[in-house]
């Protein structure tokens, strides 16, 4: 199977290298002829769990037309880059396979306008955190979920190929749903930790953030009845837990001084909350707050 990623960042880099590792064959679609140089001078790097390297050779180009008919193609920029290349993907051949793996929701009914054929979704728990253009630190491992929304099933299970102990792919049936269920869970930790300034794996440690992610999650229950049955508290706690030592990737946005993706996660559940008569006022103050960062152009 033929793969091609664009966006060779923390969650394409750390794809691109376990999928190379199941024999698959993968390239990166960069912005930058720069990070091609580099990704062919010193190959691709992912720090393991246990601290262990695992090093490939990747091909990387900045033309995604360059490459041979791939047979899926997988999309891993920020919700803010999709914008810029809808308009590409919308070109590029109706029988490509799309795969989406943004956190969020605002880009889902975006992507269904795309005239492909082959839509799925992705959401991912595992944490990721881009040490440079070729390095990679894998900061917990976590499930890999992929929902096809639109077109054939089968073409998006050869990505089971790629299931293992340390990158975990399962197959869901409802894409809305999955990326619901995880804009839940980024809403609970990605502000919390972009604002305090904490790892994941604090916000269980850190009292007053715990209380805080207590608050939040007792709001959002309120607000969407059936929440408790998908995602309970513990899982909440359990993906903290897991991603303890990752800069969420909200955090990682503001450390860099970019544009977070607070709407497509928090805006989305802010607005779905209050349109059900739910203000959620400890998320909603933090929204704003992550907000009033970007605003200030910070840079920590
Ligand atoms: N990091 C994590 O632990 C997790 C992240 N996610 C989600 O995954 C998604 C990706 O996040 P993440 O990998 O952390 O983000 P990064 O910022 O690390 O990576 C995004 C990459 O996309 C590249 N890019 C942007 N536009 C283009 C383009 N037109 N062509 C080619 N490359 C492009 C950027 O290039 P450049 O380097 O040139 O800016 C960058 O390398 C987000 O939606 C995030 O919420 C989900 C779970 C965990
Ligand atoms: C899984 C988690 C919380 C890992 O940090 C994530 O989705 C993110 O950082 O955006």
């Amino acid at each position: 199977m033929k793969v091609a990623i664009i966006g060779a960042g923390a969650v394409g880099q750390l794809t691109a290298s376990f999928l190379a590792e199941s024999g698959t064959s993968v390239s990166l679609v960069v912005r930058r002829q720069e990070q091609v140089n580099e990704l062919n001078t010193k190959k691709l790097t992912r720090i393991n769990v246990d601290g262990t390297k695992t090093v490939q050779n990747i091909v990387s180009t900045t033309n995604l037309t360059s490459l041979p008919m791939q047979d899926l193609l997988v999309i891993a920029v920020k919700y803010s880059h999709l914008q810029q290349l809808y308009k590409q993907l919308a070109l590029l051949p109706s029988d490509i396979p799309l795969l989406f793996m943004q956190n969020g929701l605002a880009h889902f009914e975006e992507v269904l306008n795309l005239p492909q054929k082959n839509i799925a979704f992705c959401s991912v728990s595992f944490g990721a955190q881009r040490v440079d253009q070729t390095t990679v630190r894998h900061r917990g491992v976590g499930l890999c979920k992929i929902a096809v929304e639109r077109g054939k099933q089968h073409t998006f299970e050869k990505l089971l190929q790629l299931h293992c102990s340390l990158f975990p792919v399962e197959m869901v049936s409802n894409a809305e749903q999955m990326l619901f269920d995880k804009a839940i869970l980024n809403s609970l930790i990605n502000p919390l930790t972009a604002v305090l300034q904490l790892n994941n794996g604090e916000l269980v440690t850190n009292k007053q953030a715990f209380l805080l992610m207590e608050n939040i999650y007792q709001e959002l229950t309120e607000a969407f009845e059936n929440m408790e049955h998908s995602i309970s508290f513990g899982d909440v706690v359990d993906l903290c837990r897991k991603t303890a030592e990752n800069t969420s990737s909200m955090l990682a946005d503001r450390l860099q001084g970019r544009k977070s993706e607070i709407e497509t996660i928090v805006g989305v559940i802010l607005n779905k909350a209050l349109a059900k008569g739910h203000h959620l006022p400890t998320l909603r103050t933090l929204y704003h707050q992550v907000l009033a960062l970007e605003e200030s152009g910070e840079r920590s």
